[in-house]
């Protein structure tokens, strides 16, 4: 595999008529490496993440993913390097009702043209690993909240892509809850070698991660904001 990051942002702006969210962003993400993308409400955590994986263009500047400059690729190209190298995670599952979860998780494969018998197999060794080995072939309305986001993670990982995403993946749900989503999720991203970035308004589950940036004036800096909650 190359040993360039899974992820180069470089001066990225992102700005939606004359307002301006991010201007002049800079990340690496390498292989393995689990980052926490914090900053305030309306900083642009969820615009920077859409432009990493490529569900929107930049204003400005330019997009790598595994050494590979994307920012201009045309919609075919973007569309199976969003199929095949990035998952993303939301806040809300978007799963499929009328699917089980199994099926829901198996659904991507299948658009990538894995076989039924293959896809159905990934989808069971996620969701096991996720624990959820008996809630295979429950929709989604029998799953509990923290049951139907550890779906959604499964689905996001099915097609092995090299880049994780996940915008604010427990924001809805309870402290313990969001707890046992984080560890699985952590614990499958590390599993699984992967490069993630996780919007999280969690400093607590922020801190397990190898690396803290926020958003600040625009730009992504090290480490956690000073912020005086109290
Ligand atoms: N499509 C859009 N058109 C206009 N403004 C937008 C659009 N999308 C986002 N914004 C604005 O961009 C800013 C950044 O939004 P974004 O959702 O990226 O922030 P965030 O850090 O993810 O916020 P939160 O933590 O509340 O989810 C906000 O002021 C938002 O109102």
């Amino acid at each position: 595999m190359s040993d360039q990051p899974v992820l180069k942002l470089e001066n990225i702006v992102r700005s939606f008529d004359d307002l301006v969210i991010l201007d002049g962003a800079n990340l690496e993400v390498q292989r393995g490496e689990m980052i926490a993308l914090l900053g305030p409400s309306g900083s642009g955590k969820s615009s920077l993440l859409h432009v990493a994986g490529l569900l929107e263009p930049p204003t400005g500047g330019r997009v790598y993913i595994d050494g590979e400059d994307v920012s201009d690729v045309n919609d075919k190209t973007r569309t199976a390097l969003r199929r095949d190298r990035i998952g993303f995670v939301y806040q809300f599952h978007h799963l499929l009702p009328e699917f089980n979860a199994e099926a829901n998780v198996s659904f991507p494969q299948r658009i990538a043209g894995v076989p039924p018998g293959k896809a159905a197999e990934r989808s069971r060794e996620l969701l096991t690993g996720l624990g959820l080995a008996e809630r295979m072939d429950h929709q989604p309305a029998q799953l509990s909240g923290g049951e139907k986001q550890r779906v959604a993670i499964a689905r996001a990982l099915a097609n092995r892509p090299s880049l994780l995403l996940a915008d604010e993946p427990t924001g809805n749900l309870d402290v313990e809850t969001s707890r046992k989503v984080f560890d699985a999720l952590m614990s499958i991203v590390r599993g699984e070698g992967l490069a993630a970035i996780i919007a999280t308004h969690d400093q607590g589950l922020a801190s397990h991660m190898d690396r803290v940036v926020t958003i600040k004036n625009r730009k992504l800096v090290p480490g956690l904001l000073e912020v005086s909650t109290v």
